[in-house]
This record gives structure tokens, C-alpha cells and sequence, in this order.
């Protein structure tokens, strides 16, 4: 979350020639409201579903760059469709984290104590998302424009 993935990927999208998406801004297109509201309305379980089907639909449509949701990967079955895919873990610190999400409400799973939650998701999640990654790309004391260059060298494209 706040990792740079708008940022980054758009920049990117844009040197590759391709469009950019993000499975966050579907699912919240497709649902009318808020991510914060889903998670109220109806539950952490119920936006897991549609997230799961908004990646699916994504990665069978979308022909360029892609940012999911940071808690996509907690679903077997995305891990699985992205086993092939070039995905990019982009990586920082909780002081670099604490930073860029800042202290707003829109990240439900950050809304109380968000350094504390931060460093609990990651200790959860770590392994997840290194097992789907094909790189690691750390973002810590990098511009938005070095992230996207380490992004592009790491995965050996060129600019369009
Ligand atoms: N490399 C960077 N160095 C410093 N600040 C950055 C960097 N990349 C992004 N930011 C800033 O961090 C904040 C979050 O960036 P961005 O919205 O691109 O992240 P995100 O991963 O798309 O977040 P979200 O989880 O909300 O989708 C923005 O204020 C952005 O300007
Ligand atoms: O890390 C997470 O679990 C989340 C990240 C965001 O991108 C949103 O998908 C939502 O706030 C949950
Ligand atoms: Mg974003």
C-alpha cells in the first residue's frame, strides 16, 4: 500500500507504450463505492471475492501494466495465475511506508496504529509476495522515474 505502484506503473505504462490499470480502481468503478465502504458493508471475505475476480478479469484482459491490490496475493488461486506473469514487487521500509500512506482512512487495514498494522501485514506477507514476484525492486531513497528505470532493467524491456 502507497508503495509507488500508481506512480511507478504509469511512468512505466507510458515508456512501454502501454496502458495502465489497477484492480483497486475496477473494483471500486464496478462497485460504486469506496474500498473503506466494501470492507464496512459486507466484510473482508466479500471484497476478497470480488478482488480475486477483478484480477482475473484484468490479467485475461489488459494488455499492459497491471497494479493490484496489496492484499491480492493472500488468494491461492491469484498466486497461481500470476505464477507466469513478469510481476513486480516493489518494496520499502515502514518508515518509507508510513510516509507515502500517510494517516488517511482510505486503507481500511491501515486505519489504527498504521505503522504497527504495516509491520504485522509484512510479516505476513513477505513470503507471498516474494514467492509471486519475478523481481524485487526496492523503492527506499528512489525516485518514481529510478524505480521505473530498476523496473525496467530488472525485467530486461527497453522503452517503446
Ligand atoms: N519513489 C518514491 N519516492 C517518494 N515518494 C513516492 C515514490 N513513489 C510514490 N511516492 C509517493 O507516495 C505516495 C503513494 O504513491 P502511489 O499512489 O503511486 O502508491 P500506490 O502503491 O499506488 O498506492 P495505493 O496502495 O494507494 O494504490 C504518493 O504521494 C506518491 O507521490
Ligand atoms: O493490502 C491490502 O490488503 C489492501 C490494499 C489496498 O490496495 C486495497 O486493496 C485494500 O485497502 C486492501
Ligand atoms: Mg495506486
Amino acid at each position: 500500500m502507497g508503495v509507488g505502484k500508481s506512480t511507478v506503473g504509469e511512468l512505466l505504462a507510458e515508456w512501454l507504450g502501454s496502458p495502465y490499470r489497477d484492480t483497486d480502481a475496477d473494483i471500486v468503478a464496478a462497485e460504486g463505492r469506496p474500498i473503506a465502504d466494501i470492507f464496512v458493508d459486507e466484510g473482508e471475505p466479500r471484497f476478497r471475492e470480488l478482488e480475486r475476480q477483478a484480477v482475473r478479469a484484468a490479467v485475461a484482459e489488459h494488455p499492459g501494466v497491471l497494479a493490484l491490490g496489496g492484499g491480492a496475493i493472500l488468494d491461492e488461486s491469484t498466486r497461481a495465475l500470476l505464477a507466469s506473469l513478469p510481476v513486480v514487487y516493489l518494496s520499502m521500509d515502514v518508515e518509507e511506508a508510513v510516509k507515502r500512506t500517510g494517516l488517511n482512512t482510505a486503507r481500511p487495514l491501515l486505519a489504527v496504529n498504521p505503522r504497527r498494522q504495516w509491520r504485522e501485514l509484512m510479516e505476513a506477507r513477505r513470503h507471498l509476495y516474494t514467492e509471486v514476484a519475478r523481481v524485487v525492486v526496492p523503492t527506499d531513497d528512489r525516485t518514481p522515474e529510478e524505480v521505473a528505470r530498476a523496473v525496467l532493467d530488472a525485467l530486461e524491456l527497453k522503452k517503446a
